[in-house]
């Protein structure tokens, strides 16, 4: 597909794909998960690509209002695609995915339709999504506002049933109580499932969800005690402004009782509170699904910075050997490759984690359509875990990789600032990463206490129930191959886990009250947190492997890879490893230097690891990371777009810069 989209010309990068020693058709299958996938991915790529609307290399020059415009435009020609070339589901996904612009769109598909599928009842489907599919009404997510996000439990906005007119009335008591931060509520959205507490028969039922019509679908301004607007620019050129994120104010505004997603609780005709047989917690059920797709975005994010690292660290040429030699490709050096080869590893193993995760939650799905609730818990650690550990450390090596390809990946024209910028809110939006981590936490001291008094736990913590020889095991790594045994890694990943969550429930349990302890020792309970969860994505990884995995050494590659993503956690968390008794000092030292030579191993197959992610240039989006590898004659083309290069003297001149050199010349004269 990328050199379909390089069309011909000169490929200086020839050099470092003729060393690659494996199949990069069979890696792009392992990474896309399918045949079938790897095709329809390029499908829609290419389609993107190739349609003058989809452009986006100007993007960072444009005005907030005309980056909001032209990702309306980009929005509506989408759909016109979709249309007239019947895309399947999976397809129109695929074309929004490439169009890489974040809009309303996002919010309609991703939250809105969700939570009305989650939440409500068939009736309430049938109708709300009947209009939503066809896109007759455009929908958002309004749960957070300007004074809670993170507590749910504390939002303001109120649902006063009246059961004279068979209504809710809808309001927002406070300023806090503003609706603050919803995608595509500022200038879009026609729709939104509203979060508010319910109040029926003058008691608080807490927060339940309702469909508001916000927007006249006439004329598209707000409905009577509706005012609502953008919520103003955001980090970075380009980026995330292109979404409306809103604020919306509601004063007694009624909708009829039938707007209430009645799936988990309803309000009967004469205002009686209904709780259905399922437990509430299914009401955050929208932010589990979504948290589960978060991943695998971290992944695609992850795995483009890593893409332009490696493909210009190829390119870029630093200091020549003291004899006199060529310049040293600045891949070459053992800091570069030490910096940047664990984000490799990591974009692979976050994308086989994700290909599980999405497996986990349809499973739960399935179970919970059978009145099956068990595994809920489990899915609910799983998802906030993975999205925080994911979206955490994807956020940090995009930064990372800015500096990897020195100032010029500084300019927008790498791609690197927007990417960032774009990806930089995963770490707050669907739930900041630290409550998320806090919530795995509570997840996991519930399984310390049931493990203690006898149940065997299930799952991700099935290790758990190796208590008895995790708990005193010491590593039997003696040699530096000693490292590649995937038994051997494991088993320090699931000591580490489980030793720091233990630690933490006795030192807890030694605290006046449970809540008390939690809060005391939160930040170490985040720590224990996270060891869980890399042990979830090193144990995915191994299991990855254990696949029948097709196409010559890309088995072998990936080996490689998952050497890579586990020890470089132990060297960077070594004081973990160290301070539970996992290993040794010696044995980590072993695991660094095993490191050092699974990189020289992957180097010659850095640039083609990378190319296995399919990424046409037009998705990629960086003079830096050109398939080619044309770098600078990209980077020269680029700077002349810039608005300041329309005019040769620059505006202003006469203003300001020509009288302050006149004068200054004049002084000088005196
Ligand atoms: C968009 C760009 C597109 C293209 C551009 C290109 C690239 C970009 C890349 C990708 C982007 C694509 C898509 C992104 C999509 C969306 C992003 C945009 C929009 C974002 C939207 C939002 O942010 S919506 C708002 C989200 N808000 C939150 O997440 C709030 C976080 N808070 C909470 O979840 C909860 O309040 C809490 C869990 C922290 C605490 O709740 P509380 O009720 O107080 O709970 P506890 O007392 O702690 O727990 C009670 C029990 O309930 C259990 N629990 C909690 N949560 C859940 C759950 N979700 N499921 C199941 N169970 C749950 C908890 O464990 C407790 O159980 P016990 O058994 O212990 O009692
Ligand atoms: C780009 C973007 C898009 C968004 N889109 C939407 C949307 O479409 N719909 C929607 O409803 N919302 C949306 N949000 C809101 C988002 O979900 C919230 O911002 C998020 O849940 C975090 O909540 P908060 O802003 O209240 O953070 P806060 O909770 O105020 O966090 C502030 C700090 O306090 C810390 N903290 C908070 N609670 C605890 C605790 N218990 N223990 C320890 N530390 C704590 C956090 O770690 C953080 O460091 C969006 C946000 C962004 C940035």
């Amino acid at each position: 597909m990328a050199a379909a989209d390089w069309g011909g010309k000169a490929d200086h990068l020839a050099g470092e794909r003729a060393t690659a020693q494996f199949d990069v058709d069979g890696m792009k299958v392992a990474w896309a998960g399918s045949r079938h996938a790897v095709e329809v991915a390029d499908r829609m790529a290419c389609l993107v690509a190739s349609d003058p609307v989809f452009r986006k290399d100007t993007r960072t020059m444009l005005s907030r209002k005309e980056l909001f415009k032209d990702t309306l435009k980009k929005a509506a020609h989408a759909w016109k695609r979709t249309v007239e070339l019947h895309l399947t589901e999976e397809e129109a996904n695929l074309l929004r995915l490439y169009i890489d612009q974040p809009g309303y769109v996002d919010l309609h598909w991703v939250m809105f339709v969700p939570a009305i599928k989650g939440q409500g009842t068939e009736e309430q489907q049938k109708k709300w999504l009947t209009m939503a599919y066809k896109f007759q009404i455009i929908g958002t997510y309004a749960q957070t506002e300007l004074g809670h996000g993170s507590n749910v439990q504390g939002l303001e906005t109120t649902a006063t049933f009246d059961p004279s007119t068979d209504e809710f009335i809808m309001h927002s008591p406070t300023l806090t109580s503003s609706k603050w931060w919803p995608g595509g509520l500022g200038k879009t959205s026609t729709h939104a499932v509203v979060y508010a507490r319910l109040i029926t028969e003058g008691k608080d039922y807490g927060i339940h969800g309702f469909i508001m019509q916000l927007r006249s679908l006439d004329d598209h301004s707000p409905l009577p005690g509706i005012t609502i607007g953008d919520i103003g620019g955001k980090f970075g050129s380009g980026a995330y402004n292109s979404m409306d994120n809103g604020v919306m104010r509601l004063d007694h505004v009624r909708i009829p009782r039938d707007q209430m997603l009645m799936r988990l609780a309803q309000v009967t005709r004469e205002g009686k509170y209904v709780h259905s047989d399922v437990p509430k917690q299914l009401l955050y059920g929208t932010m589990v699904y979504v948290r589960q797709t978060i991943v695998a975005d971290a992944s695609r994010a992850l795995s483009r910075a890593v893409c332009i690292a490696v493909r210009y660290g190829a390119i870029r040429k630093q200091f020549g050997s003291k004899a006199g030699g060529p310049e040293t490709q600045v891949l070459n050096y053992k800091t570069q490759q030490s910096r940047l080869f664990p984000f490799l590893a990591s974009a692979y193993a976050f994308r086989f984690v994700g290909q599980w995760l999405k497996w986990l939650y349809t499973d739960v799905t399935q179970k919970l359509e059978s009145k099956d609730f068990s595994t809920l818990p489990e899915a609910h650690a799983c998802t906030a875990g993975l999205k925080s550990v994911t979206t955490s450390a994807t956020a940090d090596a995009i930064e990372e990789c800015q500096k990897l390809c020195g100032g010029h990946g500084y300019l927008n024209s790498s791609g690197l600032p927007e990417l960032f910028a774009v990806n930089l809110p995963a770490c707050t939006y669907e739930g900041d990463n630290v409550v998320l981590l806090l919530q795995v936490a509570r997840f996991l001291m519930k399984t310390v206490s049931q493990v203690a008094s006898g149940k065997q736990p299930v799952g991700t913590t099935a290790y758990m129930g190796n208590i008895q020889h995790l708990m005193q095991c010491k590593s039997v790594v003696n040699t530096v191959e000693d490292w590649l045994n995937p038994a051997a890694i494991k088993e320090v990943f699931e000591a580490r886990a489980l030793r720091m969550a233990v630690n933490c429930a006795q030192n807890i349990s030694k605290a006046p009250s449970q809540e008390e302890g939690f809060s005391e020792l939160s930040p170490d309970l985040v720590e224990a947190a996270v060891a869980h969860v890399q042990l979830i994505i090193v144990t995915k990884f191994i299991e990855k492997l254990q696949e029948d995995i097709l196409g010559h050494g890309v088995k072998e590659q990936l080996q490689k890879l998952c050497g890579i993503y586990a020890l470089h956690l132990i060297h960077k968390h070594l004081g973990d490893f160290l301070s539970t008794g996992c290993v040794t000092a010696r044995q980590g030292s072993l695991a660094n230097e095993r490191l050092g030579k699974l990189y020289a191993q992957v180097r010659p197959n850095a640039v083609a690891l990378v190319d296995a992610f399919d990424y046409t240039d037009h998705y990629l989006g960086s003079a830096l990371g050109r398939y080619d590898g044309d770098v600078y004659s990209a980077l020269y083309k680029e700077a002349w777009k810039d608005p300041l290069n329309e005019t040769v003297v620059p505006d202003g001149y006469q203003e300001h810069l020509r009288p302050l050199l006149k004068q200054q010349l004049k002084l000088s004269r005196l």
